[in-house]
């Protein structure tokens, strides 16, 4: 028998392969490519700069701006993949929309999805509006003005976003009024189009926020533990699973990711983002894909996100996520300009049950995450204290 959803796998690089075209190629990807090889896909990576992690994994690479509609139209036609899997939101996702719906492109999980995912206020008001799933206050601002007055309207505190953007650029929190006007101004530089359209969303004091990893896939709807994270400035540092939550909490979170990812439909990993206070959670945002948090899925089960992405898009069985007990990631950040060396990698991994991931990026202009550490503990305290240690024991410069 044959699963409708299942795709045949052939042979890389011969006319009966199976191609997945990667459109981002960063960590993330990486993973997904490995993953996908493993299964004998013909993995193509695509991203906006060249040596990107993914493509140093792919079988081929395309470096392209994928916001140029053109551009994009091109790479699929000439690739022609089976799947075309979006691995970050800035791309030209109208294309995609068009390519899906004229000429039965399979996009993962749907296009749609990733056009709602790409802009704040998709999804947003899919969320709140269409699907009634309770968010924070918001209000959508094109001027200084309109800003101003939905600051007022919420009430400080309040976050202040982009509509395109993410990892925290040109996010901010508005604590006091003298910080109305620089949050504006920050938010109209860190936007992924420019100047542009921003949220004001009323800030939710929760006691701690997770993501819920919702794996959709030819046998259902499945989820992996709680993942907590620490975010600073709006970018993630640490995450770990499970998160420990009231059964109230839990059921609700489920409810909330089944209702989203539902909607948004089609196969693959999604990660749910949730603010939770007491029994009480907030949908925050989605991602239609693995996520950063959910990089703690590497040690912390059998099947990491990147492989349950790349079985669910496959149409592949999943019939059970085994858990490793407390496990935790610890984000390793670069500062200043020049390519990465990382030394004294042996003193990250010195103590049992760590692991590392080295993106191999090329460059960093700024800041940049460049590795990850991992680490399995007797509890969650445990797990994050071994990963922040591995991460500091990692000495990352800048040549
Ligand atoms: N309304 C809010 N109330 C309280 N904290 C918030 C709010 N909005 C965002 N935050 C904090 O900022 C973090 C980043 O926000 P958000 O996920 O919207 O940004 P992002 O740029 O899309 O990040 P990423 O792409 O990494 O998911 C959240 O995980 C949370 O810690
Ligand atoms: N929060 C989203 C996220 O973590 N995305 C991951 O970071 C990469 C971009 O990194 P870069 O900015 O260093 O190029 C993306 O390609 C993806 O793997
Ligand atoms: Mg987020």
């Amino acid at each position: 028998m044959t699963d409708a959803s299942a795709v045949r796998l052939g042979t890389p690089l011969s006319a009966a392969a199976t191609r997945v075209l990667l459109l981002g190629s960063g960590e993330l990807g990486k993973e997904v490519a490995i993953e996908l090889q493993r299964f004998g896909v013909e993995v193509i990576a695509a991203d906006r700069y060249d040596d990107a992690p993914a493509m140093q994994v792919a079988h081929r690479c395309h470096t392209l701006n994928m916001l140029d509609p053109a551009a994009l139209r091109d790479l699929i036609a000439h690739e022609k993949p089976q799947l075309v899997v979006p691995e970050i939101e800035a791309i030209h996702t109208q294309t995609l929309v068009e390519l899906e719906r004229d000429a039965g492109q399979r996009v993962i999980p749907t296009a749609r999805a990733a056009r709602l995912t790409m802009d704040r206020e998709g999804i947003r008001r899919l969320a709140a509006e269409t699907l009634g799933l309770p968010t924070s206050p918001y209000r959508f601002v094109d001027t200084l003005e309109e800003y101003r007055a939905a600051v007022a309207a919420i009430g400080i505190p309040c976050v202040v976003k982009p509509v395109m953007s993410s990892s925290g650029k040109g996010q901010s929190t508005v604590r006091d009024a003298a910080q109305i006007d620089a949050a504006w101004d920050y938010a109209q530089k860190g936007g992924r189009a420019g100047q542009g359209r921003a949220i004001v969303e009323g800030f939710i004091d929760f006691d701690y926020e997770i993501t819920l990893l919702t794996v959709r896939h030819a046998g259902g709807t499945d989820f992996c533990d709680p993942i907590g994270h620490l975010q600073i400035d709006g970018d993630y540092r640490e995450s770990w699973m499970p998160q420990p939550m009231s059964e109230r909490a839990i059921e609700r979170a489920r409810d909330i990711a089944r209702k989203v990812t539902g909607d948004l439909g089609g196969q693959g990993v999604f990660g749910v983002e949730l603010f939770v206070k007491g029994d009480d959670v907030w949908f925050s945002e989605v991602s239609p894909r693995p996520h950063d948090t959910g990089l703690v899925t590497l040690i912390g089960q059998d099947l990491s996100q990147f492989a349950l992405h790349a079985r669910a898009i496959l149409g592949l069985p999943i019939p059970a996520i085994r858990r490793h007990g407390p496990a935790a990631s610890c984000a390793v950040l670069a500062h200043g300009h020049g390519v990465p060396v990382f030394d004294d990698v042996g003193a990250a991994l010195a103590e049992p049950d760590t692991a590392l991931r080295l993106f191999g990026k090329p460059r960093v202009e700024g800041q940049r995450r460049v590795a990850v550490t991992l680490a399995l503990g007797e509890d969650i305290e445990q797990a994050r204290a071994k990963a922040r240690r591995a991460a500091a024991a990692l000495q990352v410069s800048l040549r």
